[in-house]
């Protein structure tokens, strides 16, 4: 990351510094919502080693018992990353990324666009003020509905849209990955998978770019068997809820953040699906979707084009008027209560 002057470790910086030297111990991530994803995430941050961690959540207490808990593993984790846990904005300043987790899950029978307007509510308000102790962070959006909160977040925020992000393709990709790798009983390790679009049903999986090792799936798999894979991947987040029947999946998205807020510290060039403000790219503007990026240290780098099929550009098409949609509906129910983006 690009240290801040006024960062607390600052003195630890050489003015010559490139953002790729700077030791990894300073690295500093708020994740507001200490919540099953947030504290999940929290988790992950610590143990791969990747930043120090300040989670924050409306309720007293809950960040606080996370951070002793987590702090308290360090013994057998043996690793030396700070959590903190507060009720406090203030104790968020200085942070390189934020991410937002805050917000209500969905449970079974619900969509995540019944969050619309609770989350909605939620997203702006606490954006505002966390960018308030950190202007100069990334800011990576968990909460659902996906892509109109990503879009919350950034009016909020007041930042370039390259420093504003949402992640879905991450962990609907590895859904694809993992249901590939199932079917075929090999090792996830030799499957990649793209998912581009809304993250809800309307996502677009794309088995055109999704190999094993190189080898485009439609060589081990018939059409039969893809349709099922893809109906599974668009359904992989419902399948969790109705599971486990009180909220939705954590283990996984919290480690789809992880790779992000990695490939962002570490300033990794990775090319990922990222909810991404789109000017023009896929003939999409003034909207977040999921489409690949390259990630590093200055947030989303670049929106990468891909060459779809007239069927592949109708479904993200469709996918992005869902969205379009959502975000219309919820600048009317904000403005019904006075508040605007
Ligand atoms: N983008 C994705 O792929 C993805 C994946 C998983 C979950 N999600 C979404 O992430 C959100 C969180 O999920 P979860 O399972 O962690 O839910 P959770 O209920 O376990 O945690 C949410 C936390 O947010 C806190 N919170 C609510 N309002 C707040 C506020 N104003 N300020 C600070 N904290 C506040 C709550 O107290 C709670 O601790 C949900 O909206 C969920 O749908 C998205
Ligand atoms: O499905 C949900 O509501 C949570 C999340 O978006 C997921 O895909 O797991």
């Amino acid at each position: 990351m690009t240290p801040s002057s006024d960062h607390p470790d600052s003195h630890l910086y050489g003015m010559a510094l490139r953002p790729s030297q700077v030791p990894s111990s300073t690295a500093r991530v708020a994740v507001i919502g200490a919540g099953n994803v947030g504290a999940t995430l929290a988790q992950r941050l610590a143990e791969k080693n990747i930043a120090d961690v300040v989670l924050l959540d409306v309720v007293e207490g809950r960040p606080q018992g996370v951070a002793l808990d987590l702090m308290e593993a360090r013994g057998v984790e043996h690793h030396d990353r700070q959590i903190m846990g507060t009720n406090n904005f203030k104790d968020t300043a200085h942070a390189d990324v934020v991410v937002i987790t805050a917000g209500l899950p969905r449970r079974p029978g619900m969509s995540r666009d019944d969050l619309l307007l609770t989350n909605g509510k939620i997203v702006l308000d606490v954006t505002r003020q966390v960018i308030e102790h950190s202007p100069n962070a990334i800011v990576l959006v968990v909460t659902n509905p996906l892509d109109v909160m990503t879009y919350v977040a950034w009016k909020a925020s007041g930042l370039p849209t390259h420093k504003v992000m949402g992640m879905a393709g991450v962990l609907d990709s590895s859904r694809f990955q993992t249901f590939i790798a199932m079917e075929l009983g090999v090792s996830i390790n030799d499957i990649n998978a793209m998912v581009l679009g809304s993250h809800g049903d309307l996502m677009v999986p794309l088995p055109r770019y999704s190999t094993v090792n190189g080898i485009p799936i439609d060589r081990f798999l018939d059409e039969t068997a893809i349709a099922r894979i893809v109906n599974r991947t668009r359904n992989g987040g419902a399948e969790v809820v109705e599971l486990l029947k009180t909220g939705g999946a954590y283990y996984a998205p919290a480690s789809a953040v992880a790779v992000m807020v990695e490939s962002i510290i570490f300033n990794q060039p990775r090319i990922l699906p990222v909810a991404a403000y789109l000017q023009g790219q896929y003939g999409l503007e003034d909207i977040f979707l999921g489409v690949p990026c390259r990630l590093g240290f200055q947030g989303i780098e670049s929106v990468l084009e891909l060459e779809l099929t007239s069927q592949e550009q109708a479904e993200l098409q469709t996918s992005a008027d869902a969205v379009r949609q959502n975000l219309d509906r919820l600048v009317v129910l904000l403005a019904e209560l006075g508040l605007s983006l």
